[in-house]
């Protein structure tokens, strides 16, 4: 699919959030999307996904099943884990749904919640159920934000995998990410949200397998960011480093 002059604005008088956003989404890419709070990370995802129409712009050959699983999981409903996914799968018309739903529930791990009602759900049992109805309709565009945000270490080390098959099924994935979960993954193709112009900054610094992360001069060259250099006690380095992360930050460790 493509965005071609995409910009949004969610009220006439409101500031602009996107402007000028060109971006082709082939299938099978996974797309990492990066930028500060409030950048408009999740705007951009609202608007691929079909969620928000542009104010300006095209958008052209969304692929027909789109899945998207939001920041926030609505979890205010009072249906059990299983009622839900079952509306959710009867309202798309999916076939075969129990049997998808007991799938993914054992693949990430809630097969035990499936009795539960989700305003009972810890927060990263709930973004796995968010997940879940993302995935039950064999989805051809897949807009996952924020997918790693309290998740349990297995999930977050499976989820990578799981985006890397589907991905290669064909599937188009476009993925915000603070926790840079999925940088690692190869061919992954980073669009960066610049939060003071709203303006999206094509991918010059897409990390690829071959040519590993981007090294920081390439963020001091950057046109308005800085390089700061800390120095921090060994014991808290990691601490700091997922804070600073989850806050949008990019960081890289020197290793002395
Ligand atoms: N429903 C809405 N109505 C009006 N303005 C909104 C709405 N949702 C977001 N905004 C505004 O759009 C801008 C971008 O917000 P958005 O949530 O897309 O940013 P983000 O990069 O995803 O932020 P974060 O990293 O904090 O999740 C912000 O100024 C926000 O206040």
């Amino acid at each position: 699919m493509r965005l071609d002059n995409v910009a949004f604005r969610y009220h006439r008088r409101a500031p602009w959030v996107l402007q000028d956003v060109d971006l082709a989404l082939p299938p099978g890419t996974v797309t990492e999307v990066t930028g500060h709070n409030g950048a408009g990370k999740s705007t951009l995802l609202r608007v691929i996904a079909g969620l928000r129409s542009p104010t300006r712009g095209t958008i052209t050959d969304r692929p027909e099943r789109v899945g998207y699983a939001p920041e926030r999981f609505p979890v205010d409903q009072p249906f059990t884990v299983r009622a839900y996914l079952g509306h959710m799968a009867a309202i798309r018309k999916i076939p075969n749904a129990r049997t998808a739903i007991a799938a993914w529930a054992e693949r990430l791990a809630f097969d035990h919640l499936l009795d539960t009602r989700l305003p009972e759900l810890s927060k990263g049992s709930a973004q796995k159920v968010g997940l879940t109805q993302a995935l039950l309709d064999d989805p051809g565009l897949l807009i996952l934000d924020e997918p790693f945000a309290g998740l349990d270490a297995a999930t977050r080390d499976a989820l990578p995998t799981l985006i890397g098959d589907l991905s290669e099924q064909g599937t188009t994935i476009v993925v915000s990410d603070h926790q840079r979960c999925i940088e690692a993954l190869p061919g992954v193709a980073r669009v960066r949200v610049a939060d003071t112009t709203a303006t999206l900054l094509p991918a010059t610094q897409s990390t690829t397998a071959e040519d590993g992360v981007r090294p920081m001069a390439a963020v001091e060259q950057e046109e308005g960011m800085a390089l700061l250099e800390v120095s921090v006690p060994l014991d808290e380095v990691e601490t700091l480093e997922n804070k600073l992360r989850a806050d949008g930050y990019e960081v890289r460790r020197r290793d002395t």
